[in-house]
Parts: C-alpha cells; sequence; structure tokens
C-alpha cells in the first residue's frame, strides 16, 4: 500500500495522543539512507537529545547507535546507521557497509531516508539493500528546503511507482510537529510485546562511547571540508574522580588520529586556537550530557594509512 501523506496534515502536542494506548508494543526501527540525508538529525529528534552526531560532512555516522524513546505504550528502538558508501574500497568503508547490513536484516521497520524531491543512484543502491517482508516507510527528507511544496506532488507519484513502500511521509527531521506525527505513523508497525529497555532510558552507548562522538563531531564542525572524513577519535581514559566541589567528576584523554602532518596543523590550528575551541565545546556539551565536572584533555596522533588497515579498523572501535 503507497499512501503519501499530504505535507501540512501534522498532529500538533503531545506525541504520545498519535501512538495507540493498550498493551505494551516494542520493536526496532532502522534509520537507513546514503550519506548526508539527515539520518542521524533525525533520530537525535525522534530519541530528544542528542545521540548521533551530525555535520555538514557526509559520512559523519560511523557506529550502529541505538536510541531509545518510549511514548505512550510504545517503546522505540531506533538504529541509525552509516550513510552506505558505494564508492571507495577502503577497509574503513567495508567495515560501515557492514553495519548497514547488519542492521537492516534484523528490523520491524525500516525509515529509507531520502531528500524530498530529489532520488538517486545512491538512493537506489541503499533501496536495492532492504530485505523484502519488512515493511519501509520512504521518508522524503528537508521538505522545508524546497521553496514550493507543491512541486514535491510529482515527485511523491513517481515514488510510489519506483517501490511498494508501506507509506510516503515528506517532512522535515528539523520540524518538531513533523517528528511527532512520525511517532504515531511508526508505532502501528511495533509488535506488541514488552518494552525492551527502562522508560527513560535513551540509549545502550556507553558514556565513554558518547564521549569520542561528542569530539569527534567538533572536529569535523570545526575543520571543515579541509579535513578527511578518515580522522577519527579515540578515548583513551575516561575515569570517574572523587572531588569535593562537584557531585560528580569525570576525567577524559582522547586521542584525535590523522591520517599527515598537514592534517594535524589543520587540527591544531594557528596557535591552537582550532584544537582548543574543539576541546571547549566538547567538555561543556559532554558537562551537560552527563550532568557533572568534566576535565577533557586532547591530544592530536598521525597514523597515515588507518583507514585502509583492517586490523587499524578494528583496533580502532569499528566492526
Ligand atoms: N534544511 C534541513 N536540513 C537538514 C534536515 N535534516 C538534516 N539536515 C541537515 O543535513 C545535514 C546532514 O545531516 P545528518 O543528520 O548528519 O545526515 P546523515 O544522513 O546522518 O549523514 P551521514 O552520517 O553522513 O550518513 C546536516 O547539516 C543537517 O543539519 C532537514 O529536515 N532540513
Amino acid at each position: 500500500m503507497t499512501e503519501p501523506i499530504p505535507a501540512d496534515t501534522t498532529t500538533p502536542g503531545d506525541p504520545a495522543a498519535a501512538t495507540p494506548a493498550g498493551p505494551q508494543r516494542c520493536g526496532l526501527i532502522a534509520i537507513v539512507g546514503k550519506p548526508n540525508v539527515g539520518k542521524s538529525t533525525l533520530l537525535n529528534a525522534l530519541v530528544g537529545q542528542k545521540i548521533s552526531i551530525t555535520s555538514r560532512k557526509a559520512q559523519t555516522t560511523r557506529h550502529r547507535i541505538t536510541g531509545i524513546r518510549t511514548v505512550g505504550a510504545t517503546q522505540f528502538v531506533f538504529a541509525d546507521t552509516p550513510g552506505f558508501q558505494t564508492r571507495h574500497g577502503t577497509a574503513l568503508n567495508r567495515s560501515l557497509n557492514k553495519t548497514v547490513l547488519g542492521t537492516v536484516g534484523d528490523v520491524d521497520l525500516v525509515l529509507f531516508v531520502v531528500e524530498a524531491g530529489k532520488f538517486n543512484s545512491a538512493d537506489a543502491k541503499v533501496l536495492e539493500l532492504l530485505k523484502p517482508g519488512i515493511p519501509i516507510i520512504l521518508l522524503a527528507n528537508k521538505l522545508d528546503e524546497l521553496n514550493r511544496r507543491g512541486d514535491v506532488a510529482p515527485w511523491l507519484g513517481e515514488m510510489g511507482g519506483r517501490h511498494d513502500f508501506a507509506e510516503i511521509v515528506p517532512m522535515s527531521a528539523k520540524n518538531s510537529k513533523d517528528i511527532e506525527r512520525l511517532f504515531g505513523i511508526c508505532a502501528k508497525y511495533l509488535p506488541e510485546q514488552p518494552w525492551m529497555y527502562a522508560e527513560d532510558e535513551l540509549t545502550d552507548r556507553s558514556e565513554k562511547f558518547l564521549a569520542s562522538e561528542t569530539v569527534r563531531e567538533k572536529l569535523f564542525r570545526f575543520t571543515g571540508d579541509e579535513l578527511p572524513y578518515t580522522s577519527t577519535v579515540i578515548v583513551e581514559k575516561f575515569e570517574e574522580e572523587p572531588s569535593p566541589k562537584h557531585k560528580r567528576m569525570v576525567r577524559i584523554a582522547a586521542t584525535i588520529v590523522v591520517e599527515r602532518d598537514s592534517h594535524k596543523a589543520m587540527v591544531i590550528g594557528d596557535k591552537g586556537e582550532r584544537l582548543k575551541r574543539i576541546g571547549m565545546e566538547s567538555r561543556q556539551e559532554l558537562e551537560k550530557l552527563m550532568d557533572c565536572k568534566v576535565f577533557l584533555e586532547i591530544w592530536v596522533k598521525v597514523r597515515s594509512g588507518w583507514a585502509d588497515d583492517e586490523a587499524r579498523v578494528r583496533s580502532f572501535g569499528y566492526e
């Protein structure tokens, strides 16, 4: 059944109003799509907190991340995936693609994210990967970027002909009403079964992991397109320390790994300014996220060719 939903049909107010009452429901929802279509932005909005890092740079997401949101009687367990890469064959990219394939085989519902009004061969490749039998909702994101919403109607019709989508939802991950509406749309695809997580749990990833992701996000934000996406962040130390002044204090040592000396200079910036800014913004965000005092130390190391080296890719935490 393909049923385009008009862009302006939103359900304002509490998302719980849009989800079914009654017995508990719980299910896994994979968020898939080519790089940069807005998957992480969507996950963060659905969970109501920043769990998956976002940036304008394609390929920001590298891990399967579980975000959890319990609304009314329904628990939504989301798995964000890296943007599926079709162009480059490095060990890093092979690992990223494996994560995507592992995620999509084992879920109750797939949210296939594309940019509204656009569908190219990279989107088609992602669609080909999806297993028959699992309902797919085509999520036409970034609707706000289209000047005239009316223009999208023929494109939606064309999408309906391309695949037997369970539904087609034009929306913007940056619009809170669209996000609320999405809970109601997804809930009916989830099985009636007990919740897998506590009602207030938001993610199954550790604070240590969130720390490395936060630093990586700031790294990409402040270096822009100059820095290749193969740079990564490793948290070498994550330790609680007693503090007479704070109820909780955490000391973190992180290393930014880059491939070349020139990249190292780029990360450090003029008189260390850029690295200082990456550190300051990361620390502030982590203090908010973990609700404690954070001491953060960041080093920059050069390890040339790591993204092409299977063993290194694994040792840096990729599957
Ligand atoms: N205008 C607009 N921009 C959006 C929307 N959703 C996401 N973006 C922007 O699109 C860019 C990419 O978003 P991400 O959430 O990082 O995309 P992603 O699909 O997770 O990217 P990868 O990690 O590369 O796979 C960011 O600059 C977002 O702010 C939207 O609904 N409207």
